[in-house]
Parts: structure tokens; sequence; C-alpha cells
């Protein structure tokens, strides 16, 4: 189908466990809370209201994001769409931090080096032992993954690696076809999917925070120049969501 114009809508999952109780998360596989559950029906009904439609979903190996997916398309009558798991559209992987709180972290380590460790490019968290019983290699989930693949820490420029060729490879010869396209996955997978589609600088993308639950539509023209950008729900509480990612590195005062 020729066309000028390519929409893609990104979410990330609705507020999982480990995101209530402020925990380092990363490939942890944890569930959506009920809060999460219903931000994320809401961002289906938020959708459906809209008008969109889509004919193609990706999203990761990780059951908050699948269960979000599964949310979305259930308010939109669309559970019939064909929906691709892949791990490179997996959160950062968050290497010894997973488990911590980020909080306490803080405390500890000063907020500083906890925004570092959240936020920043290229520097990478403390790795994982091997065989550490968080230690992809040694998970089911991810046994279809070339060993050398799957990581034990991982900064954002890292995630950009795995995530990126994907998008380009899979996703994008899709949308060139005139698909429509609902990506589900997670606060730094999107982020580095963001980084990319915006050509943002490294110091630009320190400071992009990803709410959850709210999706957000891109539109691109046939060059992949973003025309349109928008979140779909109300901007207050968009806003709020924002603030709230962005505060959880925080020492508690
Ligand atoms: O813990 C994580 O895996 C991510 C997403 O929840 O957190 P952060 O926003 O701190 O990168």
């Amino acid at each position: 189908m020729a066309q000028d114009t390519m929409t893609l809508v990104i979410i990330r999952h609705g507020e999982s466990e480990w995101n209530k109780l402020n925990l380092f998360t990363g490939w942890t596989d944890v569930d959506l809370t009920e809060q999460g559950h219903k931000e994320a029906t809401e961002g289906g009904r938020a959708l459906k209201e809209a008008g969109f439609d889509f004919d193609v979903c990706y999203t990761s190996l990780l059951k908050r994001a699948i269960h979000t997916l599964n949310h979305v398309l259930d308010e939109m009558d669309r559970n019939w769409l064909p929906v691709y798991k892949t791990w490179r559209l997996n959160e950062r992987h968050y290497g010894a931090l997973q488990g911590l709180n980020k909080a306490k972290a803080a405390e500890e380590h000063g907020e500083a080096q906890v925004k570092i460790w959240r936020r920043s490019f290229d520097v990478q968290p403390p790795a994982l032992q091997p065989n550490d019983e968080r230690d992809p290699h040694i998970q089911d989930q991810f046994r279809d993954v070339p060993q050398e693949d799957l990581p034990y820490t991982e900064c954002l420029k890292d995630t950009i690696a795995r995530a990126w060729p994907y998008f380009e490879q899979t996703i994008k010869p899709q949308m060139e076809a005139g698909k429509r396209v609902l990506i589900a996955a997670h606060g730094n997978s999107l982020r580095a999917l963001v980084m990319q589609f915006e050509h943002l600088t490294p110091e630009q993308i320190l400071e992009v925070n990803i709410p959850t639950g709210i999706p957000c539509a891109y539109t691109f023209d046939k060059d992949w120049n973003v025309l349109d950008k928008h979140y779909i729900g109300d901007p207050a509480t968009i806003e709020a969501k924002i603030n709230a990612v962005a505060n959880q590195g925080k020492a508690k005062k």
C-alpha cells in the first residue's frame, strides 16, 4: 500500500509489582499490579476511543508487557491480531541492581549515581555473576536466544544495540508495507527506540521518562522523520506519571 505517512503506537506496561515496591526490575519477570492491569485496560480503551486500529503487534518475553498488550487487544476487540514476542524488546538488563530498592540505593550511593545507573547512555550498572539465579543464561525463558547475545548487565547503548536492529529489520519493513504497528514494551527498551526515532543526544535522552500504561502515537513521513508524537490520555495525569518515574531514584527524605 503506497502511502505518505506511517503510524506507530508504543505503550509501556502498566505498573508492575516491582514498580510499586520501587525495585530495580530489568529482566525480572514480575507481573502487573491491580493498578497496572487497570492502566493497561484504560490505555486500550483510550486507543479505541481515539479511533486507532492495528495490523501487527510486538512485545517482549516479559509478562508485564505481554499482559499489557493482552489488555489493550481485549479492549479493542483485536485479540486475533498477530503478536510477535522477542527478547530484543525486553527491559534493559539491570545487572546486579535487579531486586534492590531505588530509593535505598540513592541513600547509599547518592542520587547522582542512581541517576547515572538509571538514565545514562553508556554507563553499565554492576554486572551479574555468571550462574547467579538472575542470570538469563540459565533461565528457561531465554533458552532460544543465542547464549552469546544474553547480557549480564546493560546500559542504554547496549539496549539500543539489540533492540534497534530488530526494529530496523523486522518492524520497519512491516510499517513501510502499510501495516499499523503496536509495540508494548518497557521504560528503557522504549527509550532506546525513542532515542533513535527522535535522533536524541545522550544528554537529551537522560531526561526522558516514559509513563506506565499510556499509549504514545508517532507519525513518520516516508523518510522516517517524525511528523507528530503525542500521548493519548489526560495531559495532567501523563505529566504526573512522568514525574513519578523520574522521582523513583530519589532518596527518601
Ligand atoms: O527497574 C526497571 O527495570 C526500570 C523500569 O521499571 O526502572 P527505571 O525507570 O529505574 O529504569
